[in-house]
């Protein structure tokens, strides 16, 4: 049954989360990037949905998330909000929109929260991005940091290993965290870290923790939701648990269509005029 068969939807709030945290209730997000995925994410009863710039991989094919525009996000963005009534929609601002200037930092979640209708924006960094994190904050507009590891930059570390698994780095990494809630974000994404890092992490910030390859000692779990329903080829670490195999589902199906239509089966006399 439908989330929003009851009359009235409380929606996912950021103060939501916080009360969230509070309690001890975990959080649940995954990734969508258009309508009609988002509106069974939303019915299913999801808190937050992210509109990741993994799009630039999932939807667009490409090696990394760097080639991903904001237009593109914008867009991405505008259709999931539509098909939603309950969740969070957080899209991440992209590659070259907020990295090292402040005010373009501002006019790119301005641009995503006036073009799409989202209710938060996503970035990666910490003290480095501190400005742009603090401008874009001051116009109203909610922000989720990401640390740990950080797509964005990938060519500055070369790999998607597990990060900040010694010791400076993770007194880096809490360092971030702690800078990220004193500017006022309203939560933090951690990416494949050791769990007893992301738990002291989680332990220390009052915001929630959001992991992905992070542990079970956080405030939530994210993931690329076409990893979990087996659509993506070729991409599981360990930390993705699959609860489907859509991939082999469709393939079934568009193979049944071919065979159907090659054999002229499809379309029957009830399926014409
Ligand atoms: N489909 C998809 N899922 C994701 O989770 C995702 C994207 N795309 N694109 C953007 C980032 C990149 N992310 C990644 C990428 C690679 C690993 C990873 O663990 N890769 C290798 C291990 C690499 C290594 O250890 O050197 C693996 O085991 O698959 C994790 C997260 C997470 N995000
Ligand atoms: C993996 C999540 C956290 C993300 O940033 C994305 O999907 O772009
Ligand atoms: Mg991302």
């Amino acid at each position: 049954m439908s989330v929003h068969q009851s009359s009235n939807i409380k929606r996912i709030t950021t103060h939501v989360l916080q009360e969230m945290k509070t309690r001890g209730e975990k959080i649940s997000m995954l990734t969508a990037y258009d309508f009609s995925m988002a509106g069974i994410l939303d019915g299913a009863g999801l808190d937050i949905i992210l509109v990741g710039d993994s799009a630039s991989n999932v939807m667009a094919g490409h090696e990394t998330t760097l080639p991903i525009t904001l237009d593109q996000m914008i867009y991405h963005a505008s259709s999931v909000v539509r098909a939603v009534k309950r969740a969070l929609v957080v899209v991440d601002i992209p590659f070259g929109s907020y990295q090292g200037n402040s005010s373009e930092a501002l006019r790119s979640a301005i641009r995503i929260m006036k073009e799409s209708g989202a209710h938060a924006v996503k970035v990666e960094g910490g003290a480095e991005i501190k400005e742009s994190v603090v401008r874009i904050l001051s116009a109203g507009v909610p922000v989720m940091g990401h640390l740990g590891l950080t797509p964005q930059s990938i060519y500055k570390f070369g790999t998607y290993t597990v990060r900040a698994k010694e010791e400076d780095e993770a007194a880096k990494l809490i360092a971030d965290a702690k800078v990220l809630e004193e500017c006022g974000c309203f939560a933090i994404t951690l990416e494949k870290i050791p769990a007893k890092l992301a738990k002291k992490v989680a332990e220390t910030v009052s915001i929630p923790v959001i992991g992905i390859g992070a542990g079970p000692y956080v405030d939530g779990q994210v993931l690329v939701v076409h990893d979990l329903l087996g659509i993506t080829q070729e991409f599981k670490p360990r930390f993705l648990r699959q609860y489907a195999d859509l991939r082999g589902v469709m393939t079934e199906a568009v193979e049944g269509y071919i065979k159907d239509v090659k054999s002229s089966d499809f379309p029957n006399d009830k399926e014409s005029y």
